[in-house]
């Protein structure tokens, strides 16, 4: 491959991020271009996505490429270079406020059909579910995750810790789960020992056969696992959970992943939303099911749909609202001025990153009152919510954790081909009746199956054999690379990982692992035991699942770093590509809320500079491209003394914000390359443009800065104006002028 050929896909995506792609990527281009590389955007917004998907009624002007799909194949080929900006994950709620703003754009789209009523408005309906919850990630995640805080990173994390709340003994926190009839409980796994077509079917007690999934294709080696979430030990569980939170006085939180498990958490969510408010659903059941409250959707979905009653029959139901805040325990909210509630929208707590916060915060959350409690965290299913409980308990006995002298858990995550139960969506369902739920092989074996009941929750998942193996590499090249111990969480008493466990230990003795420490634990003998190290300053790699590479790469990075934004996510896609993600979180909404009231946008993008060096010097490699190389390198200089310097963004107005951060980046990486040796013609270039940029500084902050203070209007929130805001994200003249 020819230097000629050096291409870097940049993903357009939404909120904070996209924003700040309007700053940086001017930036990039012109440091990028003397080496020949060329940077590709491709939008993967979800506004982008709902107009790809549906282009029957939009002008030839208005239609989208399809540019997820051409990611997706692009994700599996040697020669992919993608950097992956955080996009959001809709539930439902932002779906519709989606459609709605392009349809106000002047695009003609259909509504999101909640309730199908023919053919054509189930088709639109599965087409905008495809688009819903976490639909971008899996599709480029066509390999397994290396997630950790460089060590410049951690570095100025323990030189400036950042806050933590102290944590006191007697603190009423706690997690609380099912013991049994939930995920874990039921789980049946096995490993396929030829490949072929599996069908999942329910049969109804009278014997009748439902087909739920007709073709789900097997490969020799892979694992799979079925399991049920019981909807009545579901409902005992919150019933009793919500009078015990009364009891002890804590406010009741629910953290679940409704994004990501779009199908099943849901549904949990809405069993939660009536439980809580049983007064009010069982009083009003008749006029609540009128106005068309979907509960899965969150109790703000029948706030908003208040508003399509008579005055009285209002007022009747909003008593009874009342009356249930009153008698039922304090529920944690998310925005205490606007009186939003936990359970108010599905996707306003996220529980990789509710959790931790929460524990950073004292384990406590916030009042009506805007007062901070002791929380009652539910976390219904017990897969995984015992690594939370056991880091709140460390915390209970050893006080909270200091980021001076704490050590560190990177991770290596099992995530490629949809592995594990978030590649489960178009594999759960909700049963209709009472009976079996049964997987069965092309000769009609029946390979596992489940007793059920009406309205439980069944899924299944796949987890292929060639991404298993890689994983095992993966976590022996990072143990190597690094000397530190590496601990596989998997728990010889669930199912699923049982069947993990075995392949690990068939993998393990084809690497040469002299020297090395590598275990196998179970999740919360894992926390302890990487708790207890982090406390002494040592690392331990964490090796995990799909699910605890999301909570563990977002809980260690925020009590080590205050924000996984600053973590460095590398996927090697496993036909030799390169997937780079930009932080380990989110798109942050708050932060578009500030940037809209006060033109302050404190996003901070050191995710991005990370993930931009090792693209560049993935680039270099691959495709012998020195200059390449020497860009990454200069970069990486930049990116320290931009720590260094504390040049991050500041949260408050009128001080350095995203736009700021971004001209001091741009400063020490030209100042970078101008002091280097390797390459004489970039060291020429960048002489100038560094001068330029130092000689400028007083004006160009000055410029940054005055752009700040008062509201921006963007033209719009998923589907923003592109002039409007580039010139609110490029405000200083003289800085674009050295950019070009
Ligand atoms: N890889 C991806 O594409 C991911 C996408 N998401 C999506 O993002 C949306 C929001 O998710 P949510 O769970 O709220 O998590 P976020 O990570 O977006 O936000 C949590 C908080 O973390 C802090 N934060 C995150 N990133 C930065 C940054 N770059 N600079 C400074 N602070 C930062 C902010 O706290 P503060 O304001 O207090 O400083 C922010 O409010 C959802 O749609 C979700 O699905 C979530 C995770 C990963
Ligand atoms: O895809 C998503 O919705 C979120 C991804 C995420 O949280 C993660 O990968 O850490
Ligand atoms: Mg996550």
């Amino acid at each position: 491959m020819g230097v000629n050929t050096s291409k870097i896909v940049y993903t357009k995506t939404d909120e904070a991020p996209a924003l700040a792609t309007y700053s940086f990527l001017p930036i990039v281009k012109k440091f990028t271009k003397s080496a020949n590389i060329d940077i590709e955007t491709k939008d993967i917004s979800l506004a982008a996505r709902i107009l790809a998907n549906f282009p029957e009624k939009l002008s030839d002007k208005q239609k989208q490429a399809d540019a997820l799909a051409e990611l997706g194949e692009l994700a599996q080929k040697p020669e992919a270079n993608i950097i992956k900006l955080p996009n959001i994950s809709a539930s439902i709620p932002q779906l519709k406020a989606a459609i709605a703003e392009l349809q106000l754009q002047g695009f003609d789209l259909p509504n999101y059909p909640e309730e199908p009523e023919n053919d054509f408005e189930k088709d639109i309906k599965s087409r905008y579910d495809k688009i819903k919850g976490s639909a971008v990630n899996p599709v480029l995640r066509e390999g397994n995750s290396d997630r950790r805080a460089p060590k410049p990173v951690k570095q100025y994390a323990r030189k400036n810790p950042h806050s933590m709340g102290e944590w006191s003994a007697d603190s009423k926190t706690h997690v609380a789960t099912m013991s049994s009839g939930d995920f874990r409980s039921n789980e049946k796994s096995l490993t396929i020992s030829q490949a072929g077509d599996v069908r999942i079917e329910f049969v109804d007690d009278s014997g009748s056969v439902t087909v739920l999934k007709e073709k789900t294709p097997l490969l020799e080696g892979e694992v799979i696992d079925a399991t049920v979430m019981s909807k009545k030990a579901l409902i005992a569980f919150l019933e009793e959970q919500i009078a015990d939170a009364k009891d002890k006085n804590v406010l009741f939180s629910l953290h679940m992943k409704a994004t990501m498990m779009k199908v099943s958490d849901p549904i949990i969510f809405g069993h939660a939303v009536e439980i809580f408010f049983k007064d009010v659903f069982s009083k009003h059941a008749e006029t609540l099911e009128e106005i068309g409250v979907e509960v899965n959707n969150g109790f703000g979905d029948l706030i908003n749909k208040l508003k399509r009653l008579p005055d009285a029959k209002r007022a009747e139901v909003e008593a009874d609202i009342k009356a249930c805040y009153e008698n039922r325990p304090k529920l944690a909210m998310v925005n205490s001025d606007q009186g939003i509630t936990n359970l108010h929208v599905p996707s306003d707590v996220i529980i990789d990153a509710s959790m931790p916060a929460m524990i950073r915060n004292s384990g406590q959350m916030w009042d009506t009152n805007g007062d901070t409690q002791d929380t009652k965290a539910v976390i219904p299913d017990s897969s995984y919510a015992g690594i939370y409980q056991e880091t709140i308990d460390f915390c209970k006995k050893n006080g909270a954790f200091d980021p001076v002298t704490m050590g560190t858990v990177p991770n290596v995550g099992l995530m490629a081909k949809k592995a594990e139960e978030y590649g489960s969506h178009d594999k759960t369902f909700e049963i209709t009746g009472n009976g079996t739920v049964r997987i069965v092989d092309a000769s009609g074996n029946t390979l596992i199956e489940h007793t059920v009941e009406q309205g439980d929750i069944w899924r299944m998942c796949q987890t292929k054999d060639a991404p298993i193996k890689d994983w095992v590499k993966l976590a022996v090249n990072r143990a190597k690379a690094t000397n530190t111990p590496a601990v596989f969480w998997l728990d010889q008493n669930r199912a699923h990982d049982a069947e993990l466990i075995k392949k690990v230990n068939a993998y393990l003795p084809a690497h040469d692992t002299t020297g090395l420490d590598i275990r196998i634990m179970s999740p919360v003998e894992a926390t302890r035991f990487s708790l207890e190290r982090i406390k002494e300053g040592k690392d331990t790699i964490s090796v995990t699942g799909n699910v605890l590479r999301d909570y563990n790469t977002d809980l260690f990075p925020i009590l080590e770093l205050g924000t996984s934004a600053k973590m460095l996510s590398i996927v090697p896609l496993m036909n030799g590509g390169g997937l780079f993600e930009t932080g380990a979180g989110g798109s942050a909404p708050k932060h578009v809320q500030q940037f809209n009231k006060e033109g302050h946008l404190r996003w901070d993008s050191l995710g991005e500079f990370l993930a931009l060096a090792v693209s560049l010097e993935h680039l270099g490699e691959v495709n012998n491209n020195p200059k390449a190389l020497v860009i990454a390198e200069a970069l990486d200089e930049a990116t320290i003394k931009f720590l260094d310097n504390k040049k991050s963004p500041s949260r408050k107005v009128n001080e350095l914000d995203n736009r700021g951060s971004h001209y001091y980046l741009a400063l020490y990486w030209a100042q970078a390359l101008a002091a280097q040796d390797k390459d004489a013609d970039l060291k020429n270039e960048f002489e100038t443009i560094a001068n330029a940029l130092a000689n400028n500084e007083t004006i160009i902050i000055n410029e940054l800065n005055d752009a700040q203070g008062s509201a921006v209007d963007m033209g719009g929130y998923y589907w923003p104006n592109v002039s409007k805001v580039s010139n609110a994200m490029r405000p200083s003249e003289t800085l674009n002028n050295i950019i070009g």
